[in-house]
C-alpha cells in the first residue's frame, strides 16, 4: 500500500442527485508540486475537502500518508481552505503563532517562526497590526503563513493565488518554491494556468467531476502537439471552415485586436500547411504565428471553450473572498 502524502482511489461524491466528483483517482507522491486545475464547479474543492476527511466520499478511498485522514496524519498537513477566515481582533503575529501552536509547535518556536515568515514576506512592519486593519491581500498572506508555519510535510492550498495582486502572487510563488525546497509536498488548485506552468511538476485536471488529465507539463502539451496561432478579423468561424478539411481548430483566450484561433498540426504537417488552408478558406487573416502549445490551450481543448472562458488571468485575479 502506498504511503504517498495523498492518494485517491475511485472516489465519488454526490450531492443529492448531482455527482460533484466522479470516480476520481490520482496520487500525490512525496516531493512533488502538483497543480489541481479545472473550471468553476469542476469538483476541486470537494476533492480537497474529502482528502482531509472534512467530508467522506460516497464511494472510493482516500489515504493520507497511507492511512485514513485522521488527527495523527493531519498534523503533517497544512491546509488553506477556499473560504478564508481569521480572527479579526488578533494581530498578524499572534494569528500565525496560534495556528502553529494548534499543530503542536512550542510557544517559543511558533513565535520565532511567525516573525521569520512575516519578515520574509514583507509583512514585518505589520507584525502587531490587527487582522481587521490589514488589507484583504495582506490578511490572505497571513492566512497562508498560518497554514505553513508548523513546517508541514504536505501543503494543500485551495486557490491560494485568488485575491492577491501580481506582486503578492509572486511572493506566494517564491514561498511555495521555498516550502518545496525545504522538502514539502504541495498540491494547489488554481484557475491561473501560468502559476501552474511555472511551479508544477505535474498537473491533474478536472472537468465536471472527472479527471481529464494527469501528467507532467510535457504530457499536457503533448495532448495538443504543435500548432499555429492565427488572428482573424472578428466574425469568421475558422473551426467551421477548416474542420471538414481535417484540421483541429479552437478559439483561444487571447485578448487583443481580432479573434485568435489555434490550429493543431498533425504529425507531418507544418505551419505553412495550416496557413495555406486558412488562406484557401478565405479567412480574413491579420496575424499568424507558429508555436508550441501552452497550458491554457490544453485547458480549453480538454475542458471546453464555454467553461474555460471563466479562466482568470494572473494580472486579472481579483479578490472575491472575504478575509
Ligand atoms: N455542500 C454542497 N452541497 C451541494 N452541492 C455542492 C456542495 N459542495 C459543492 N457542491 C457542488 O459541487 C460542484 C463542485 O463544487 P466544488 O466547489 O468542488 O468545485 P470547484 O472545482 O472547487 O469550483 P470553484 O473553482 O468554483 O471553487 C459544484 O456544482 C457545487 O455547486
Amino acid at each position: 500500500m502506498s504511503d504517498a502524502p495523498l492518494s485517491l482511489t475511485h472516489v465519488t461524491k454526490r450531492f443529492g442527485g448531482f455527482t460533484a466528483v466522479n470516480d476520481l483517482s490520482f496520487e500525490v507522491p512525496a516531493g512533488q508540486i502538483i497543480g489541481f486545475l479545472g473550471p468553476n464547479g469542476a469538483g476541486k474543492s470537494t476533492s480537497l475537502r474529502m482528502s482531509l476527511g472534512v467530508m467522506p466520499p460516497d464511494a472510493g478511498e482516500v489515504r493520507l500518508f497511507g492511512a485514513a485522514p485522521e488527527l495523527k496524519n493531519l498534523k503533517r498537513v497544512g491546509f488553506l481552505p477556499e473560504e478564508r477566515g481569521l480572527y479579526k481582533k488578533m494581530n498578524a503575529r499572534d494569528t500565525i503563532t496560534y495556528f502553529a501552536r494548534l499543530k503542536g509547535m512550542s510557544a517559543h518556536d511558533a513565535r520565532a517562526r511567525a516573525d521569520e515568515l512575516l519578515e520574509t514576506t514583507g509583512l514585518g512592519a505589520f507584525r502587531t497590526t490587527r487582522i481587521s486593519k490589514l488589507s484583504k491581500g495582506m490578511a490572505q498572506k497571513v492566512q497562508i503563513l498560518s497554514t505553513l508555519a508548523h513546517r508541514p510535510d504536505f501543503l494543500i492550498l485551495d486557490e491560494p493565488f485568488s485575491g492577491l495582486d501580481p506582486m503578492n502572487q509572486q511572493t506566494l510563488e517564491d514561498l511555495i518554491k521555498a516550502e518545496h525546497a525545504r522538502g514539502a509536498t504541495i498540491l494547489f488548485s488554481t484557475h491561473v494556468m501560468e502559476h501552474a506552468e511555472r511551479l508544477c511538476d505535474r498537473i491533474v485536471m478536472l472537468a465536471r467531476g472527472r479527471k481529464v488529465l494527469d501528467g507532467t507539463l510535457e504530457d499536457a502539451y503533448a495532448t495538443l502537439g504543435r500548432g499555429a496561432r492565427i488572428t482573424l478579423e472578428p466574425g469568421f468561424d475558422l473551426a467551421a471552415a477548416l474542420g471538414p478539411k481535417g484540421f483541429e481548430v479552437h478559439r483561444t483566450l487571447d485578448k487583443g485586436p481580432g479573434e485568435a484561433w489555434r490550429v493543431s498540426l498533425a504529425p507531418g504537417q507544418g505551419p505553412q500547411d495550416a496557413l495555406r488552408a486558412v488562406l484557401e478558406a478565405g479567412a480574413p487573416v491579420i496575424g499568424f504565428q507558429p508555436e508550441e502549445a501552452r497550458l491554457r490551450d490544453v485547458f480549453v481543448s480538454l475542458v471546453g471553450e464555454a467553461e474555460a472562458a471563466a479562466l482568470e488571468s494572473p494580472a486579472g485575479a481579483v479578490a472575491e473572498e472575504t478575509v
